[in-house]
Parts: C-alpha cells; sequence; structure tokens
C-alpha cells in the first residue's frame, strides 16, 4: 500500500430518506483499505441499509455541507465494477439461490454476478479461480453438492466464495452468523479469521458481540440510523456502550479467546 492508496470507503455527512423516513442520518466513516471494522447495532439500526448504501441499491438521499461518498476514492460506480472491490455477502443474497446449482457454480456464479451461470461463458481460468478459492475455504468436499441440499453455514462458505473471485479488498459481511449451530460458527469463525490474516479487509455488520473476530481492532456503534461511537474495539466495548446501545443492563468480557462476550442481561 502507497501513501497514494484512496480509503476503501469514505462518507461524510451521508442520510439516506426513503418513504419519508431517515434511515441513515448524517454518515461519516471513513475504512481505509485493509482495515478490519465491525459495524455493531440492535435490531433496526439502520446496518442493512448501509449496506444498501454501499451495494447502491440505496443512494444518498442528501450530502451534508463537505459531504462525500466515495468508494475507493471514486463518486461514481458502475455496480458491476463495484463488486470486484466489495465483495459482499448478504442474507438477502442467500435467499436468491434457491435454484439446483453446485457448489462450484456458486462461486463461478460470482464472476458475472448472476445467480447461475445461464449462457455465460466460464473460461478455464475461472474455473482454476473457482477451484483454488474452495481449496483456500477449505471446502472442496461441496463443489459437487446441490446447494440446495446444504446446510446454512455451507450455503454461506459457498457464498463467501463466490464475493472472493475477483479478490476483492474487502469482504463486507452482513449478519453472518445467523442460524449457525455451535459447529457451523466454529468453522465459520475460522474462515473469515483466515480471510482477514490474508490481507482482505473485513467489514462485518452485526448485531452480536460474538461475531467479532480478533482481528477486528475497529468498532464502530450504530443506533436509530447513526455512527454513535467509532473507536478502538476495548474502549467500544464497554459494560456501558454496550447496555446503551441495546438498551439494558450488560456485562461485556473479553475471553482468552479474544472474543468478547455480553452476560448479564
Ligand atoms: N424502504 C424503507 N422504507 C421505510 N422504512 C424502512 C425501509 N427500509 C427499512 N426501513 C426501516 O428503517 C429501520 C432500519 O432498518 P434496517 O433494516 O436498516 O435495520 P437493521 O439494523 O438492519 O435491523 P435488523 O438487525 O433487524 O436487520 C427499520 O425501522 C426499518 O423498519
Amino acid at each position: 500500500m502507497t501513501d497514494t492508496t484512496p480509503p476503501l470507503l469514505e462518507f461524510k455527512n451521508i442520510t439516506v430518506v426513503r418513504d419519508g423516513r431517515t434511515l441513515l442520518d448524517s454518515l461519516s466513516l471513513t475504512v481505509g483499505a485493509g482495515e478490519h471494522i465491525a459495524l455493531l447495532g440492535p435490531n433496526g439500526a439502520g446496518k442493512s441499509s448501509f449496506i444498501r448504501l454501499i451495494t447502491r441499491e440505496y443512494y444518498p438521499s442528501f450530502q451534508g455541507e463537505h459531504g462525500a461518498f466515495r468508494i475507493w476514492g471514486r463518486d461514481r460506480w458502475h455496480v458491476f465494477d463495484l463488486r470486484s472491490h466489495l465483495g459482499v455477502v448478504s442474507n438477502d443474497l442467500q435467499h436468491t439461490f434457491t435454484r439446483d446449482m453446485s457448489g462450484r457454480e456458486v462461486v463461478l456464479s460470482g464472476f458475472f454476478s448472476s445467480v447461475g451461470l445461464f449462457t455465460h461463458k466460464v473460461t478455464g481460468e475461472m474455473e482454476r479461480k473457482a477451484d483454488e478459492i474452495l481449496a483456500f475455504l477449505e471446502i472442496e468436499h461441496l463443489g459437487d453438492r446441490p446447494m440446495t441440499e446444504l446446510s446454512s453455514g455451507e450455503a454461506r462458505r459457498l457464498l463467501i466464495g463466490r464475493a472472493l473471485v475477483h479478490d476483492p479488498a474487502a469482504l463486507v459481511l452482513d449478519e453472518p452468523t445467523n442460524s449457525l449451530d455451535l459447529h457451523a460458527l466454529h468453522t465459520f469463525r475460522r474462515t473469515i479469521r483466515k480471510i482477514a490474516r490474508s490481507g482482505t479487509g473485513i467489514i462485518l455488520v452485526t448485531h452480536n458481540l460474538h461475531d467479532i473476530i480478533p482481528e477486528i481492532s475497529r468498532v464502530v456503534l450504530m443506533k436509530d440510523g447513526r455512527f454513535w461511537k467509532d473507536g478502538q474495539k476495548a474502549e467500544m466495548l464497554t459494560d456501558a456502550n454496550i447496555g446503551g446501545l441495546f438498551s439494558v443492563p450488560v456485562h461485556v468480557k473479553e475471553e482468552e479467546d479474544g472474543y468478547y462476550y455480553a452476560t448479564g442481561y
């Protein structure tokens, strides 16, 4: 990385209004290339709306004074190009994969930003990349399995593979551990940590404290469509902050495994 590398995300004073309702209110956030951050907030805080903002499904309704809305230094993006910089794995996406496709086809579909391969031409190079990703994620055994028969955890790891085909600068994960059991959670955490250590930035959007992998050092607390606090993880994940964020008395503790857990609520 050189000094001239632009930030991955640079949002200043961004407001999103939909159907007369302010979903995101004066957001300002800069995320550097390769940075690992968590966006933590309760239900209804605006987390999904934030993801829709960065995937360009929602547009800023209003940019305050000195407002900015840049991804990788650019104001304007073709959505297709954007996907090679940001690999987004959302729950919305998982629900769209209802077709009978093999795991390998799911990964390959990332090259075309499609939900199937249809008449797209898959090259030998794409095949090689898909196999490399399946191996990196330790999911070669899922390559020939039909997506419709997979567990939530398995399907999610394939969607991560799909998001990685373009070697994005960052992976954006939306509530990634919803509906995972303990074993799936364990495997999933290992996968995400491996990706984080490989140099791909992680932008984790969640309401679960225990999703925050130890590699994440910065946490943004989100509440009522606003970024309420933004700072180093240990300073953000305190009893007072988490209690205030979720409106419950809570005790927050960092365990030996480097994860934070909330108890006493
Ligand atoms: N298109 C829309 N029009 C009006 N209100 C909306 C729209 N989309 C979302 N909302 C409302 O905006 C608020 C924020 O929603 P959002 O889905 O972004 O929150 P969230 O943090 O992702 O919540 P959860 O954790 O429950 O998924 C909610 O109160 C929601 O009902």
